[in-house]
């Protein structure tokens, strides 16, 4: 096949390849922007192509090299000045802003060779859980971009340290999932930090019946009476909201540990199979790499 019709063949091939999101959302400090730099390595080590997309209009700051930057479009600190809002109003305002009119969104992020995007989002997890900004978001990524759209929700496993911060972690992770209605995957962060902890095979089996009897006898040495109803009707109730949990197989967490490859590996084969990585792919014809 001559040079020629052999780029024509193989940029039809690039053209019929699927497009594929992470959009990476959990709460302020999480880890989402040092995540989006560890999978950008990963992937480009395993010749994987991506884009690092930062939608925080307020990150002034990332390790990844982003080629598309929000705030060449809207800086919080602008909108603090001008509007006379506060920091999160400003972040709602910019995210508004920047929906409203997606003109601006779309010429950036609608003509890459390589669709594979990393999506770095802002830690109000109000925009999450029952704001319609993100939601807009990913249906303009899957309805109107064609994009397999997979949500990662982190959380610091360090907020992990009992069954009622689990809980209580789990409940966020639910209401964003129920929200934005995309695949959707979990993940504690920070895992390097925890070297060894023995709990944490407890959280990521969900064993929510064992975790709740490790704090079982909190407060119970308490010599107030009133504190001891308290925690009793606290145990009741993450009992109860453990067990609903448990019974539908709601949540679940995958540990990134950013010094263990496997783990980073298991994640994005996780995001591989959410979103179908590879399947819209057409079978490349086998005169393609003959000259
Ligand atoms: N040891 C360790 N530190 C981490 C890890 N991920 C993030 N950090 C640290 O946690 C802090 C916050 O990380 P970021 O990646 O900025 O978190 P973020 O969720 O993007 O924060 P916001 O954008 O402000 O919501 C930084 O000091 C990171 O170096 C990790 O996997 N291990
Ligand atoms: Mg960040």
């Amino acid at each position: 096949m001559s040079g020629k019709i052999k780029n024509l063949s193989l940029s039809v091939c690039s053209f019929k390849m699927g497009k594929y999101a992470q959009l990476v959302l959990g709460p302020a400090g999480c880890g989402k922007s040092t995540y989006c730099n560890i999978m950008y390595e990963h992937l480009l080590a395993s010749r994987r192509t991506s884009h690092v997309i930062n939608l925080d209009p307020g990150a002034e700051e990332f390790k990844y090299p982003a080629t598309v930057n929000v705030r060449d479009y809207i800086k919080v600190e602008d909108v603090m000045e001008s509007m006379k809002l506060g920091p999160n109003g400003s972040l709602v305002y910019c995210l508004e802003y920047l929906l409203q009119d997606v003109s601006w969104l779309l010429d950036q992020i609608s003509d890459f060779d390589d669709d594979y995007l990393i999506i770095d989002l802002p830690g109000q997890i109000e925009l999450y859980t029952h704001m319609d900004l993100i939601r807009q978001f990913t249906e303009l990524l899957q309805t109107r971009l064609n994009y397999h759209v997979c949500c990662l929700y982190l959380i610091d496993s360090h907020f992990i340290v009992d069954s009622s911060h689990f809980i209580s972690g789990s409940l966020s992770a639910l209401s964003a999932m129920v929200r934005l209605e995309t695949p959707h995957i979990n993940i504690l962060t920070k895992c390097d930090l925890l070297d060894g902890s023995k709990g944490l095979d407890l959280f990521l089996e969900m064993d929510i019946t064992s975790l709740i009897a490790m704090n079982s006898q909190e407060g119970a040495g308490s010599t107030s009476p009133a504190l001891q109803e308290y925690q009793k009707k606290k145990q009741k109730l993450n009992a109860a909201v453990g067990e609903l949990l448990d019974n539908f197989s709601l949540v679940r967490f995958l540990p990134l540990d950013r010094r263990d490859e496997d783990s980073i590996d298991r994640i994005l084969l996780e995001i591989d199979n959410a979103t179908q990585y590879g399947e819209d792919e057409e079978p490349k014809e086998p005169d393609d790499d003959i000259d």
